[in-house]
């Protein structure tokens, strides 16, 4: 199955129980517009190397389309279009007044100088500057990307179009960026956690999490739990993974993370592979990394009671159904990962009124629209008696489907 019928699957399912009818059903799935670029560079070997870039714009009923920019080697259409949708239910699930798109470029950044990743950057924004914008679709940060990207994005940008801080969300904080935003897909999961783990009767302090990714999302997280008095049992990166059953002494580990770029190593845990990462003893289960990673074939040896997702896309359809017999809880990316793309809209907010907001209402403006959110999604699994991933998207389809309606076909 490929990953946009991944989402699909989900969404469909959704769809369905909704009875929102094949043609309205088609139109919702099928993105608006796919923009396929070349991206050519002179590489500082004088070498001129052609890179693909992508923008894939799944829905603008509900507002201009917003997602996350991803440079990774195994980057391609199918997986931008899958992560284009899941990011029109995201922002539907959480309210905020955006549609849906993601993009990025196929290459491999650890083999890039800084200096090859800014003329990669500047290139592709050259490429697609005349389909983003303001008001258009506003890029952020995804898999290895960062606030120094966004900042060349917005530079690039401004000297097509004048100066735009708001074409761009997760800038530094230096060039209009938000504070809160670096945290605040960890921070959106921590409120999300909270109430979920309130409503199974367990508190975070004592609660055995584990972690796969240990980057923007992962780290955020597995910090925001620590201080929660949650017990970090397991995080694992690209290169591998530490455990310790008593728990990881987070801090001590970010140290080690500063000097060697990776957890692997870390004397205060033995190690373990990423994949062991996945069926850790535990009670909850964060991936934080890539998608596809809880399979059919694993999904039977997750030991965790719950399973909280901030990467997008981390459950294939065969495992989320398996999860769903053996009674362990999902919750699921478009709500689960959206306090990114929330504060996101808070640091758009704050650029086109030319203000900057104290990080304390932020921070409490996401708490509010997760719980909200949560709330909303619990409230239709309830109802309806169904998952939280099959809420969430009903949730969502209402909105986006009910704005398409409204605005005329
Ligand atoms: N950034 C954001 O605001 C949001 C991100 N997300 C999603 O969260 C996930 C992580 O994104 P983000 O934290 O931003 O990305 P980062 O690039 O900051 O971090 C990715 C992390 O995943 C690790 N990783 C990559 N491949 C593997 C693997 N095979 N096994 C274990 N770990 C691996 C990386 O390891 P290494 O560092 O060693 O390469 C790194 O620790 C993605 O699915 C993204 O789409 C969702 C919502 C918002
Ligand atoms: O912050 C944003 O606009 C988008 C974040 C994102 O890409 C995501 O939620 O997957």
């Amino acid at each position: 199955m490929s990953a946009v019928e991944g989402t699909n699957y989900f969404f469909r399912k959704a769809a369905r129980i909704m009875d929102v009818g094949t043609p309205i059903e088609t139109l919702l799935a099928t993105p608006l517009r796919e923009v396929k670029v070349q991206v050519s560079i002179e590489m500082d070997s004088g070498e001129i190397r052609t890179f693909l870039g992508y923008r894939i714009q799944h829905d603008n009923s509900r507002g201009p389309m917003k997602g996350g920019l991803r440079y990774h080697p195994m980057l391609d259409q199918d997986e931008c279009s899958s992560l284009a949708s899941l990011m029109t239910w995201k922002t539907a699930v959480v309210n905020v007044p955006y549609g849906g798109a993601k993009g990025g470029i196929a290459c491999d950044p650890s083999q890039l100088s800084l200096k090859e990743l800014e003329r990669l950057t500047r290139k592709y924004v050259d490429q697609v500057q005349d389909v983003i914008g303001p008001t258009r679709d506003i890029p952020a940060p995804d898999v290895n990307t960062n606030p120094q990207v966004m900042a060349w994005i917005m530079d690039q940008y401004s000297r097509y179009h004048g100066h735009s801080p708001a074409v761009v969300t997760g800038k530094p904080l230096e060039l209009y960026g938000s504070k809160g935003r670096e945290a605040a897909t960890g921070r959106g999961l921590l409120y999300v956690c909270r109430e979920i783990l309130r409503d199974l009767g367990l508190p975070v302090k004592g609660t055995r999490f584990a972690l796969q990714g240990f980057g923007n999302v992962g780290s955020h997280t597995a910090q925001l739990l620590w201080e929660d008095g949650g017990i970090v049992v397991a995080v694992a990166d690209v290169l591998g993974g530490v455990r310790n059953p008593q728990g990881l002494d987070i801090p001590s580990l970010f140290e080690h993370v500063k000097r060697t770029g990776t957890v692997t190593g870390f004397a205060g845990g033995s190690p373990c592979s990423n994949d062991d990462v996945l069926t850790a003893d535990c009670e909850v289960l964060i991936p934080a990394a890539l998608g596809h990673v809880l399979t059919r074939e694993n999904a039977p040896a997750v030991r965790a009671r719950l399973i909280i997702e901030g990467a997008n896309g981390p459950t294939q359809p065969e495992a989320d159904e398996i999860f769903e017999k053996r009674g362990i809880f999902v919750v699921p990316d478009v709500l689960a990962s959206a306090g990114g793309v929330t504060v996101s809209y808070f640091e758009w907010v704050q650029n086109l009124q030319h203000l900057s907001w104290e990080e304390e209402r932020v921070n409490a403006e996401l708490e509010k629209t997760m719980k909200e959110a949560y709330e909303r999604v619990a409230q239709v699994a309830r109802s309806r008696k169904v998952s939280m991933r099959t809420a969430a998207y009903i949730l969502a389809i209402g909105r986006v489907g009910k704005a398409t309606v409204l605005r005329g076909i």
